[in-house]
């Protein structure tokens, strides 16, 4: 992770520096040198997971006509992993190393660094709403056996409307990606009757668009009840866009939002949470939101 922060940070400070544009130049500088080796880091984790997923592939009996379709005991077909289907379609040479590994970058690095700075969001801001707790902790009651460990199932998950109004509304104050840009590929009329040319690059704010005050009145409060369904059905299906909307919207929002609550549940599960006096958390912004100086909270055992 040390790493990944490097490379965001750097490529962050590198996007206002046009002269570092050029890799020739980039490259002289410390900060370039720095981002090299740590590219040859992460490159090298990546393919580890390959090299090792590949051979437990070939274990598996690839080369005996395993095609990724995967059937088990009862006969039904399971889901094939996202790399052994990679892996497989590079059998006929349709894509090559390096392309399975940049698509793995994507999805190791794309889903790590988002999820974990909404996590941290969630926990700055429940010690403060000891109602809103309190409701996860009923859902959770309802949900789970209290006498045993929390080990929740995806169906488990699913149940928890609560607590994912409570997420949502977490990604509204504080998504984790903040802005993101699309190119214009036709004129494009504006309601105003402005028009944006074919070529512009565009930069759309989820952080601003939820914070407007039409969609979202008191925009600055933090309210989950804003999520609820009735009040969802109200808006439009764009007004809150912590994973992007369209065609090349987060494929991985489902899994993210399980890992989310998952995480969450268990610590609601175990911890009352209170506020640390004197912290207040401070979002930075370096391509992902997050907060700049951490969280600190304090927990109290609930058993
Ligand atoms: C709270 C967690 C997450 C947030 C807020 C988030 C947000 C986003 C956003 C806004 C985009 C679109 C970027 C753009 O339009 O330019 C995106 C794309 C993407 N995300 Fe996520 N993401 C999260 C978690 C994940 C996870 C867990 C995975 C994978 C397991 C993942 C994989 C991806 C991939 C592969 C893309 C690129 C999709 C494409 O270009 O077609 N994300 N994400």
């Amino acid at each position: 992770m040390f790493c990944v922060n490097r490379i965001i940070i750097i490529t962050a400070r590198r996007a206002l520096q046009p002269w570092l544009h050029l890799d020739f130049i980039f490259y002289m500088t410390t900060a370039g040198r720095r981002y090299k080796k740590c590219l040859e880091v992460l490159h090298g984790t990546t393919d580890r997971v390959i090299m090792e997923r590949r051979k437990e592939l070939l274990k598996m009996g690839e080369d005996l006509g395993y095609s990724g379709i995967d059937i088990d005991d009862i006969g039904r077909r399971r889901r094939v992993a996202f790399l052994d289907l990679l892996l497989l379609a590079a059998r006929d040479g349709s894509l090559s190393d390096s392309d399975i590994r940049e698509e793995v970058d994507t999805f190791m690095y794309a889903g790590h660094d988002t999820t974990e700075a909404a996590i941290s969001f969630a926990l700055s801001h429940l010690p403060s709403h000891p109602d809103v707790q309190e409701k996860i902790w009923e859902e959770l009651k309802s949900v789970f056996d209290w006498s045993q460990p929390l080990q929740p199932t995806t169906q488990q998950l699913s149940e928890l409307k609560y607590l994912e109004m409570v997420i949502k509304e977490v990604l509204r104050l504080n998504p984790p990606v903040p802005v993101i840009l699309r190119d214009i590929t036709e004129d494009e009329k504006l309601p105003s009757s402005h028009v944006m040319p074919n070529g512009t690059v565009m930069i759309i704010s989820p952080w601003a668009a939820h914070r407007n005050p039409e969609v979202f009145p008191d925009p600055e409060k933090f309210d989950p009840e804003r999520f609820s369904a009735d009040e969802t059905a109200r808006r439009h299906p764009y007004a809150f866009l912590p994973f992007s909307a369209g065609p090349r919207n987060c494929i991985g929002q489902r899994f993210a939002m399980l890992e989310m609550k998952s995480v969450l549940a268990k610590a609601i599960w175990n911890f009352e949470m209170f506020v640390e006096p004197g912290f207040t958390v401070r979002p930075g912004w370096k391509v992902i939101m997050k907060p700049a100086n951490g969280v600190r909270i304090r927990l109290e055992n609930r058993r």
